[in-house]
């Protein structure tokens, strides 16, 4: 579903991602991991059209879309959750999901959606920015669903939550896969990361320094690029 070929990006002339390629198959879930500043945002705002790779290919269900902006991309049917939410905290709960809706028959609307998110739901007449950090992701995942992708970008869902959170999160991203959303994860809550992958990347110095089935994500492995003891 998602080919990303041979990509480097650079801020200004900083070299950031090198030769990155990786795959997420249709119905898949694949995870980024990687110590901090390794180029896994990057990444994901490269395949969004955030950022422009300066080589290498984006193809989504087969169509290049590495020149393309981000509205385009956007439409082309990949959403992103993006990193510390960015909801607007001066609209209300229910204008925060209608900015992004893009109606699609039998696709996700506000009814659907609230009733994947009953606490949004009550939360609705509720502005952004009086929500709690939880509330405020599941608003942030419901508003990428509102465009109704196909593939779903989300950057560090678990950043900030208590465990608690974190497992109704890990609820959510499980149900989504169970209704076919393939999906691409940046995710540093390594737990988190074991549960959901089908397949995991590891990033070093905006390098794929390991890829593998879940299975294949040995101790060495975590030790050795992702501090873990
Ligand atoms: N807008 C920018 N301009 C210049 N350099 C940037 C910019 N954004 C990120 N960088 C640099 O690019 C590198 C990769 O950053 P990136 O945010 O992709 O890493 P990350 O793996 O997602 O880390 P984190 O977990 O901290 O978000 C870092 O060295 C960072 O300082």
């Amino acid at each position: 579903m998602l080919t990303v070929d041979n990509l480097h990006t650079y801020y200004g002339e900083s070299h950031i991602l090198h030769d990155i390629s990786l795959h997420v198959k249709k119905g898949s879930v694949s995870v980024l991991l990687g110590r901090n500043g390794m180029g896994k945002t990057t990444t994901l705002h490269t395949i969004m059209g955030l950022v422009a790779p300066k080589e290498g290919k984006v193809l989504f269900e087969g169509n290049e879309l590495q020149s393309k902006p981000s509205y385009q991309i956007s439409r082309a049917g990949i959403g992103l959750v993006p990193q510390g939410r960015r909801i607007f905290s001066n609209l209300t709960v229910k204008e925060n999901l209608l900015t992004t809706y893009k109606p699609v028959e039998n696709g996700w609307d506000i009814e659907s959606i609230f009733s994947m998110f009953p606490r949004l739901k009550e939360r609705q007449k509720s502005m952004g920015g009086n929500l709690s950090g939880g509330e405020q992701q599941m608003l942030s995942i419901g508003r990428a669903l509102m465009t109704n992708p196909r593939l779903l970008l989300l950057d560090e869902p678990s950043e900030g939550l208590s465990p608690l959170i974190v497992s109704d999160v890990i609820k959510i991203i499980k149900e989504l896969k169970k209704n076919g959303m393939s999906m691409l994860i940046v995710e540093q809550n390594l737990s988190m990361a074991s549960e959901l992958a089908d397949y995991v990347y590891i990033l070093s110095k905006g390098a794929v320094a390991f890829e593998g089935e879940t299975e294949a994500f040995s101790r060495d492995v975590k030790q050795k690029y992702l501090s873990v003891t």
